[in-house]
């Protein structure tokens, strides 16, 4: 568990303050994938570099494991740290030593005994797929390779909080699918609590159970990935979310609308759950006098949830499009009139 109460973090950078934090309150519960998502000097990294003290807070608490790392000495909070791993977005590894030389290092500062140490960095290289890479050196591995000898090491002084700080934003989308993955056997397998920094909302829909929007500072948003992805409550959020679920009205969509070329009224559905699957616009077309001109339509899904988004103009009398919406409000369905100039 990581409980954040009131964090603070101010840094002095030649004589003047910038506020990094702003007084967060988070709780990580034990065992889950929570992600933390900002735009660039939000405050992502001051946040998790506070959870395994690279930063130190200026104020608030940082509590791990029921432990506030603000009220320990330097000696117990190493012994916190031992139980916390980090992936970093460069890999960070010795370019000098071969990918089971980087692995083996934490055993090797822990003074592990050598023949434990063997066993354990086989082990691990043999979890993270790279048995047969052991004596290669990182300049011979490619990104996603080295991101799994960074994790392997993460792993080494079996931690039960794993920090990603960014780890996939240097990979290409195939690669990044399959380190994150991984990052979801290791939570499952080894029940270990990870918490993702990152600034992007693929990363956060891909793996995440819950997810907090930080903003200038301040967690500006909190909730499941479903909750946040399905009803968004800031701009920031809202934004985030149109990133990744495909919910824009295309350009040329737009142009039809703003022409305003003969369309009466346009509106935009969205369908959760299932939902989405019904065939709701059939039915409201035969009991209601009107036609339905779907002018864009497509379907996301999210944990295994369809979200629907169609664009659809309704010509009819005002009197049936009116009787029209309010039976497809009764079916918990979102409708949004769209007029011109709208995004
Ligand atoms: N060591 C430092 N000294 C002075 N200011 C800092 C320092 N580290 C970060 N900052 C400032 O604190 C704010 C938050 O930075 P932080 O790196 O935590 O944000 P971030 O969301 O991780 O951004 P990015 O995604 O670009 O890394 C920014 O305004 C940044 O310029």
């Amino acid at each position: 568990m990581i409980e954040f109460q009131q964090l603070k973090k101010v840094y002095n950078s030649g004589g003047q303050e910038v506020a990094a934090l702003n007084g967060i309150d988070l709780l990580i519960k034990k065992g889950e994938i929570f992600g933390v998502i900002g735009f660039s000097g939000a405050g992502k990294s001051s946040l998790i570099r506070c959870v395994n003290w690279l930063e130190q807070p200026t104020s608030g608490k940082v509590i791990i494991d029921g432990k506030d790392l603000t009220a320990l000495t330097s000696a117990q909070i190493r012994e916190v740290k031992k139980n916390i791993g980090m992936v970093f977005q460069h890999f960070n590894l010795l370019n000098s030593k071969t990918v089971f030389a980087n692995v083996a290092m934490p055993l090797l500062l822990s003074k592990v005994p050598k023949e434990e140490i063997k066993k354990q960095v086989t082990e691990l290289l043999e979890f993270v797929g790279l048995s047969d890479k052991a004596n290669y050196y990182p300049d011979q591995l490619s990104g996603g390779q080295k991101q799994r000898v960074g994790i392997a090491r993460a792993l080494a002084t079996n931690p039960s909080i794993l920090l990603c700080d960014e780890a996939t934003s240097a990979l290409d989308p195939q690669t990044t699918s399959s380190i994150l993955e991984l990052l979801r056997k290791i939570n499952q397998e080894y029940a270990i609590t990870i918490l993702i920094i990152t600034h992007e909302m693929a990363v956060i829909r891909e793996i995440c159970d819950r997810v907090a929007v930080i903003e200038a500072g301040k967690i500006i948003e909190e909730g499941t990935v479903f909750n946040v992805f399905s009803s968004p409550k800031t701009d920031t959020a809202r934004n985030f979310v149109s990133s990744v679920m495909n919910d824009q009205i295309p350009d040329s969509i737009k142009e039809i609308i703003e022409k305003n070329d003969g369309l009466q009224k346009v509106f935009r559905i969205q369908f959760i759950g299932q939902t989405a699957g019904q065939p709701l616009l059939s039915q409201v077309a035969k009991k209601f006098d009107i036609h339905i001109n779907v002018l864009f339509g497509n379907i996301t899904e999210l944990q295994g949830t369809p979200f629907g988004n169609l664009i659809v103009e309704f010509q009819g009398a005002d009197r049936e499009i009116n009787r029209a919406l309010m039976y497809i409000n009764q079916e918990k369905v979102s409708i949004k009139e769209v007029k011109a100039h709208a995004s």
